[in-house]
């Protein structure tokens, strides 16, 4: 990115604007009485210690104790992450205006791994949309890494390099969008002008043919020999390759920069592709999407050499054609663009249904935590959606002093090497032994050795001293797929929860690793994430403890006559009603905002929970890091379900025996707790001592009315099955007979 010298910087407006969100004075007020509200709960624990002769035991009362001073302390952690929310607005006509023939090259990341969950049509969707960028064709390079290696995938992509010549002079003269074909001929024709009328229907029979072609290559399982003949590149393929053994495949399917190349019907140029799928063998780290990443970083760096790297997940097609130039503003800006490292779009996704069902689409996390996060200069990389500066991504430390070193044009050496010299010399590159006693993965790339390689090279990039930003923008930059059904949203939980534990136990733990680098409210920020795990314990604690107490008659909250009802009320309503106001200004739903506490009462008790028992497994030694990719495909039967927001369980998951038996302990304590105390004291009983743990029940059972619909209403296949039901009710009448001391 050359900057002309001859501009006067200073005179000139920036490219983009930080606003700092207002009313933080009236919310820091707010915060400060439920502190005083916390504090308060606290000292009634400790001062109502349980005596020798008193009903409530001494282990019930610490326990709980104990669940209130870790939520308390959570609580703090994630107002640090609301001290100084930010919002970044590009002004990307100021950009063309500037810069618009210096713009610099752009090279596109897109990760894949599995042809069956995630299908090669789905895959190339994405490929096409970025494409067809609002974009010089000439200064793109896309490149897919293939980790599945598999002949499909390669095969859609060949297809796709095809297609590419009727679809981006179609999109950009028509300017349609979203840019994703699968996406784009899902939806209604969108004029009814004649000329695009006709136009439309040949490109979209042309995507139907292909899609045919694709889909019964899929069918088959293999390549015919009479596609095999029309590209060189299946010539990689032999009978001896599988997914995790094989050699380094890079095929250069469009070189962007060659003359006599490629050009698209209208005579334009297209971005240069890529195939990768660096080399697997057995016996050797392969690092999962972080490895795939790095080699990404290498074999591009031999062939196009961005200076601005943008990386999606195969399923995140762009659905903003400008994306690019929003992003370009913020690296560009004259006076804060070069110390940004990257940019972090949120994750959206094209499926997600009016109330979230599976709370996939967090939007007070989106708008205001991540932001807030932005506000200390620690954005998080979430690993997709990103636009990184090429330099911080390969391990260089921010300094001032040698920033003028990018480069905006086409690597020399490119220009007089062969598409067949290029292949061959990026191979190497991504070779297993290429990084052996090397820093890659360490202080080079993606770091290694988490399940969850975006959130620590984030933060180590923030050690160096970049400042990456968030941007947020109203036309959603990327579109995935969401998961569609409670299995997978919960295995993908315990992956991310999973392994940012195991960040925070290890030396990249943020109070280590970024202590003088990071500022406190950014160590403390990141704590929200990487203590998922641990903090399943004092959920767990107050989902059982409070309702097996009542079932006991051992009381463990303060009278409603008490004063010392007030404070557990008083942070109990605050914290609900901030909640709730933080998810419809960031545009949720009343019953999209209950779904996401059904969510995180869910997730906390079982991914959380497994999460931290396998990272305590693994720091025995007992079992290693892997990686559960989330399936992309839903049949069709599933798919009504999720459309009307039905939850599918429909496995007998040791997850799904957690939640029974956490609703089924709720619902029988609940029941005996209301008689009891109603046949003794009439309504007295209601608001009595037992009070503060029926209401506690109240609210679990009331979030799990779905889960008691799926135990023993629902007939379907995403009901929950029996086999389940019987062994909480196993675990419930073993429950019931522990000891309340
Ligand atoms: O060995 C692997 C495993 C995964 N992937 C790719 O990584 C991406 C993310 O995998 P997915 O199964 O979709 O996981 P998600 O939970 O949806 O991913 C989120 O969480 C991951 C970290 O756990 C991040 O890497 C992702 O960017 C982020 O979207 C996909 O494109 C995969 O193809 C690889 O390339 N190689
Ligand atoms: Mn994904």
């Amino acid at each position: 990115m050359a900057r002309n010298d001859d501009r006067e910087d200073v005179l000139l407006p920036p490219l983009f604007e930080t606003r700092t969100a207002k009313r933080r004075g009236a919310y820091k007020i707010f915060c400060f009485t439920i502190f005083v509200g916390i504090i308060s709960v606290w000292l009634y624990r400790f001062i109502h210690f349980p005596s020798a002769a008193a009903a409530a035991g001494k282990s019930t009362w610490l326990t709980i104790s104990a669940a209130e001073v870790l939520f308390g302390l959570y609580w703090i952690f994630t107002q640090a992450a609301r001290l100084k929310v930010v919002y970044r607005s590009p002004f990307k006509h100021r950009l063309s205006h500037r810069y618009e023939e210096e713009l610099p090259l752009v090279d596109v990341f897109v990760c894949t791994a599995d042809p069956t969950l995630e299908p090669p049509l789905l895959v190339i969707d994405t490929i096409l949309s970025v494409m067809s960028y609002n974009y010089t064709p000439e200064k793109l390079g896309i490149y897919l890494s293939d980790d599945g290696c598999s002949e499909l995938t390669f095969y859609a992509l060949v297809e796709a390099s095809e297609f590419a010549k009727r679809w981006i002079p179609f999109v950009k003269k028509h300017n349609v969008e979203p840019r994703a074909p699968r996406v784009y001929f899902s939806r209604e024709i969108d004029s009814d002008e004649p000329d695009f009328v006709h136009e439309w229907t040949i490109v979209k029979d042309l995507y139907e043919d292909m899609k045919s072609r694709i889909d019964s290559s899929v069918a088959n399982g293999f390549i015919t020999d009479e596609i095999k003949d029309k590209h060189k590149g299946f010539l990689e393929w032999n009978s001896n390759i599988t997914k995790n053994d094989h050699h380094s495949i890079v095929q250069i399917l469009i070189n962007g920069w060659d003359p006599q190349g490629i050009f698209d019907v209208d005579g334009n140029r297209l971005p240069t592709l890529v195939y990768l799928s660096r080399e697997k063998r057995r016996g050797w780290q392969h690092n999962f999407k972080a490895g795939s990443m790095n080699a990404l970083i290498r074999v591009s760096s031999e062939i196009t050499n961005a200076p601005i790297i943008l990386n999606l997940d195969c399923d995140m097609y762009s659905n903003d054609p400008d994306a690019i130039r929003d992003a370009l503003c913020f690296f560009l800006d004259e006076n804060q663009g070069q110390q940004i490292s990257y940019v972090q779009y949120p994750q959206r996704f094209s499926n997600i249904t009016k109330n979230d069902i599976y709370a996939n689409e967090p939007r007070a996390t989106f708008q205001i935590e991540l932001a807030g996060l932005d506000g200390f200069g620690a954005t998080l990389f979430i690993g997709t959606g990103c636009f990184h500066r090429r330099e911080s991504l390969s391990g260089k430390k921010f300094s001032y002093e040698d920033r003028k070193i990018e480069s905006n044009s086409v690597k020399e050496t490119k220009k007089i090497r062969s598409v067949e010299e290029l292949e061959l010399a990026s191979k190497t590159l991504a070779n297993c032994s290429y990084e052996k006693d090397t820093l890659w993965g360490k202080e080079m790339g993606l770091v290694y050795g988490y399940p969850v390689e975006d959130i620590v090279t984030g933060l180590t990039i923030q050690c160096r001293g970049w400042k990456p930003v968030y941007y947020n923008p109203t036309k959603h930059a990327f579109l995935g797929i969401a998961p569609t059904t409670l299995d997978v949203a919960l295995v993908q939980f315990k992956r991310w929860s999973e392994g940012l534990f195991q960040i925070f136990f290890s030396e990249h733990c943020p109070f280590i690793h970024g202590f003088g680098k990071i500022k406190l409210g950014a160590q403390m920020g990141y704590c929200i994430y990487l203590l998922w795990a641990p903090f399943s314990l004092p959920i767990l604690a107050y989902v059982f403890v409070p309702a097996l107490c009542l079932l006991h008659d051992v009381p463990l909250f303060p009278k409603v006559s008490s004063l010392w009802f007030v404070p557990f009320a008083y942070v109990f309503g605050a914290r609900t009603a901030c909640s709730l106001i933080e998810d419809l200004i960031s545009g949720s739903t009343v019953k999209g905002w209950w779904n996401l506490q059904r969510m995180w009462l869910i997730r906390r008790t079982t991914s959380y929970f497994f999460a931290l028992i396998d990272t305590i497994y693994k720091k025995l030694g007992l079992s290693e890091t892997s990686f559960v990719l989330t399936g992309k495909v839903a049949d069709e039967d599933l798919r009504t379900r999720y459309e009307d927001e039905i939850i599918e369980f429909g496995s007998s998951s040791v997850m799904y025996v957690i939640i029974a038996t956490i609703a089924i302990v709720n619902l029988l304590s609940l029941v005996y707790g209301v008689f009891k105390n109603v046949a003794f004291f009439g309504f007295d009983g209601l608001i009595g001592v037992f009070t503060g743990q029926m209401i506690v029940c109240g609210i679990i059972v009331s979030l799990n009315l779905p889960v008691y619909e799926a135990l023993l209403l629902r007939r379907d296949k995403g009901s929950i099955p029996s086999s389940v039901l019987v062994k909480s009710l196993v675990i419930t009448s073993l429950a019931c007979l522990i000891p309340m001391f």
